[in-house]
């Protein structure tokens, strides 16, 4: 009989669902719904670096989403579903009550951004994480040695700090942080309530300082050194995690009814995106699953006598069974890869759309398409225009950093930079220089892990960009200068929620079966041209320069 998982993909805009065929890998149903109150620019400042969401906005999406996927699924899929799973950006934290409500929820918090998640992209926390990092660095054992060393603003412990600093009000009502990915399974199964809310592997181990060889968390005398305000939180956490291939329970009346699937359906522990993304891609080691999209997120995955005692300086972390139970996960990414180019195309749009929209040239149909166009077809003229020029061609060198710099060796006040500009060179030389710059911001991940002994042989693609640009992504095999595999699957994060949910469901035993039956297939290689390539290798080194002039020799 035929037998179906969901996969539940929470983006940074928009939540996916994904119904595959567990037996085959079909995905014969697929549906996305962006957050209501965040698309409106709702509790975000983004000139302040803050980004919050609302959990109303992931619930009342995540119905929509679902539903819309019944209108399109074959009839009786939905009896026919044997688990569901969650992945969702992170860490992306929010705060509590000692009843596991999350602050918003609560009248009184209902519109305060601090009493909301804390998406992954808020920096807010540049301070905490530092102090976070000196305190690691006094400690014995450092608790950051399998988080890269440095603690990062993009991370739980330090958004936790930073909000209940400034928030008092928060601050008294919080009684525990809780991860996005962890508060969706704990919602769907009843189980969000501190003496049964239980937590997944990945978060906790990338981003909260969980390590089993410490048994848990660090002591509280670590939290207490760094502010007496985190006097007691981490001991609230559960000591034990979980591995996604792991149920939390089964779905509740309440949201079986919600979303039209039968009471006690198995729900997977969650992980984060890029992490589940890596399983659809069919990561190994010594290949590099590289999310690309507003931001990258770059996954592999080691044996433990491969790694052996190493721990890899300035990357997001290696944590056992974060991937794939059984192996070590280990992560790392840029803070804005196709952030860059929006930013780009909004700074050279901006005052042609200040003008269009005043204009009286055009009626108001005429002005909304035009703006529209700008839009949509901005990114894909440049990327036309710049791939007419020959790598160094321009002498124009760029930063990567606009939003901080993710890895290697977090720091997220590190800034973008543009170098060698002329008065000939126009936006297609810039633009260039920009995607070289995610290139090169990207290359120094793949030198850090080949320096600390992982092997990188080869990199697979998944997300938006790996589909919409052949000029980034060739500029990326050339710089790399290996081959780029890039994934059939639209929704490969989803889909990897979904190999899950089916070995959470029983569909397969575990998760290397689920994956062989599931996984997405390559559908396209980029080859590196080798003259280019070789070009590239000097460039690089202009990068590397301008990286050490703007962050003071660290880079
Ligand atoms: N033609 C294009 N060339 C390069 N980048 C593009 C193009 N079109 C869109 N992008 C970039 O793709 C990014 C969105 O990627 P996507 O994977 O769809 O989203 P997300 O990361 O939110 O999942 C944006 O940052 C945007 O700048
Ligand atoms: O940072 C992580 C995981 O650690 C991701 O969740 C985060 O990059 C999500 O970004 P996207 O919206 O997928 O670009």
């Amino acid at each position: 009989m035929v037998s179906y998982a969901l996969g539940l993909d929470y983006g940074s805009d928009s939540v996916r669902a994904l119904l595959v065929n567990t037996a085959t890998g079909e995905e014969v149903a697929s549906s996305v719904v962006n957050y209501p109150r965040w698309s409106q620019g709702l509790y975000c400042e983004s000139a302040a670096d803050q980004f919050r969401q609302h959990p109303l906005d992931y619930l009342e999406s995540l119905e929509q989403a679902v539903a819309q996927l019944w209108r399109q699924a074959p009839e009786g899929a939905a009896e026919a579903v044997v688990g569901l799973s969650f992945d969702t950006t992170g860490s992306t934290p929010v705060a509590v009550d000692a009843q596991g409500v999350a602050l918003a929820l609560r009248p009184e918090f209902a519109d305060n951004p601090n009493a909301m998640f804390v998406l992954w992209k808020d920096h807010t926390a540049v301070k905490e994480a530092a102090e976070f990092t000196a305190a690691a660095a006094r400690s014995e054992p450092n608790y950051l040695k399998y988080e890269g060393g440095i603690y990062s603003s993009e991370w739980y412990w330090s958004k936790a700090l930073h909000v209940m600093r400034k928030d008092s009000a928060v601050r008294d009502a919080v009684y525990m942080w809780v991860e996005h990915c962890d508060w969706m399974s704990a919602v769907l199964t009843g189980t969000t309530h501190p003496s049964e809310f239980r937590m997944g592997r990945c978060a906790a181990g990338h981003k909260v300082m969980w390590h089993e060889s410490w048994g848990g968390y660090p002591p509280n005398d670590f939290f207490v050194s760094v502010d007496p305000m985190l006097d007691g939180l981490a001991s609230r956490l559960p000591t034990d995690t979980f591995t996604s291939d792991q149920a939390v329970g089964g779905l509740t009346q309440e949201w079986a009814s919600k979303l039209g699937l039968p009471v006690g359906t198995p729900v997977g522990f969650s992980a984060f995106d890029c992490h589940m993304g890596a399983v659809a891609a069919n990561v190994q080691p010594g290949v590099l699953t590289k999310v690309m999209g507003t931001s990258t997120c770059d996954i592999t995955i080691a044996g433990y006598e491969a790694l052996s005692e190493t721990c890899v300086r300035g990357i997001c972390g290696q944590v056992d069974g974060s991937v794939i139970p059984g192996m070590v996960g280990l992560e790392a990414g840029q803070s804005a890869f196709g952030d860059l180019y929006a930013w780009f195309k909004n700074l050279i749009n901006g005052p042609a759309k200040s003008i269009i929209a005043a204009s009286t040239a055009l009626n108001e149909a005429g002005r909304a398409a035009l703006l529209q166009e700008l839009e949509d077809k901005t990114l894909v003229e440049l990327s036309r225009a710049a791939s007419a020029l020959a790598p160094g061609q321009s002498g124009v060198t760029a930063l990567d950093w606009v939003n901080g710099r993710r890895t290697p060796d977090a720091d997220q006040t590190v800034a973008g930079a543009i170098a060698g500009l002329k008065m000939g060179s126009g936006a297609p030389e810039v633009f260039r220089a920009l995607v070289e710059a995610t290139a090169f911001g990207a290359r120094a991940i793949i030198e850090r892990f080949r320096a600390e002994g992982v092997a990188v042989d080869s990199v697979v693609a998944i997300g938006g960009i790996s589909k919409k640009s052949d000029f980034v992504m060739q500029t990326c095999a050339d710089v790399w200068n290996c081959p780029i595999d890039v994934l059939d699957s639209e929704q490969s994060c989803a889909l990897g929620a979904a190999i899950f949910a089916a070995v959470v469901g029983g569909a397969h035993a575990d998760v290397a079966s689920a994956q062989r039956a599931m996984g997405s297939k390559v559908c396209k290689t980029y080859e590196p041209n080798t003259k280019a390539a070789r070009v590239y290798d000097q460039l690089y080194t202009r990068y590397q320069s301008l990286g050490e002039f703007v962050d003071g020799g660290q880079s």
